[in-house]
């Protein structure tokens, strides 16, 4: 069984347990490397589009490092019908130079939540004032605290990584599907 080779663009702990974690259910043989990259975007990404080239942007600067894959995930916020939500992108290179992208969980931030952040504020630092805890987007992240711990940022990150594996997969690009039972 060849073993897949895969790059998660971030040292946060719950973007690397979502690769982790999908890859493990999927019975893949894998080596999973964790690469700090710039996003080439705003620390508070405002806008679906500049989420999404977050999360892209991720993905081709952790591919230099000649991974089988690379996976960027990039939260942010936008705007709709005057409420701020919160968004999440992810998006995966294949060692070919396919791309494949994703959105995930979308949720309205209260006024609260969305008011310093409209002054400039990042939206990790509200959230432990919010929730009087210190690194939620380490772990639960606003979208667990949020949804009263039912869907934490691991897990909605999670959703997204198996929307991009499942298309990465089914392209034939893959040698994810050497390495699994598919
Ligand atoms: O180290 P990286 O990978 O950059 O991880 P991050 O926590 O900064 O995550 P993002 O850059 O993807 O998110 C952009 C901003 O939005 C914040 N953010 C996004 N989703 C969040 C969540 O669910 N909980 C807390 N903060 C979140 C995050 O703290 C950043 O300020
Ligand atoms: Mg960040």
């Amino acid at each position: 069984m060849k073993k897949i080779h895969a790059v998660i663009a971030s040292s946060n702990p719950a973007k690397i347990k979502a690769v982790s974690t999908v890859l493990t259910e999927l019975e893949m043989a894998f080596e999973l490397q964790s690469l700090e990259t710039d996003s080439g975007v705003s620390a508070q990404p405002f806008s679906l589009e500049e989420t999404r080239l977050g999360a892209v942007n991720r993905a081709q600067r952790a591919l230099r490092c000649e991974a089988d894959i690379a996976i960027g995930l990039e939260g942010g916020v936008y705007e709709l019908e005057g409420v701020l939500h919160l968004c999440n992108w992810g998006a995966l290179y294949s060692e070919s130079g396919e791309l494949y992208t994703a959105a995930g969980a979308q949720i309205p931030l209260p006024k609260s939540i969305a008011d310093p952040l409209r002054a400039g504020e990042e939206l990790g630092p509200i959230m432990d004032v919010y929730a009087q805890e210190s690194g939620i987007r380490h772990h639960k992240g606003a979208v667990g605290i949020l949804t009263a711990g039912l869907v934490n940022r691991d897990e909605m990150f999670q959703h997204i990584v198996k929307l991009l594996l499942g298309q990465y997969m089914l392209s034939g690009d893959s040698v994810a599907c050497a390495s699994k039972h598919l």
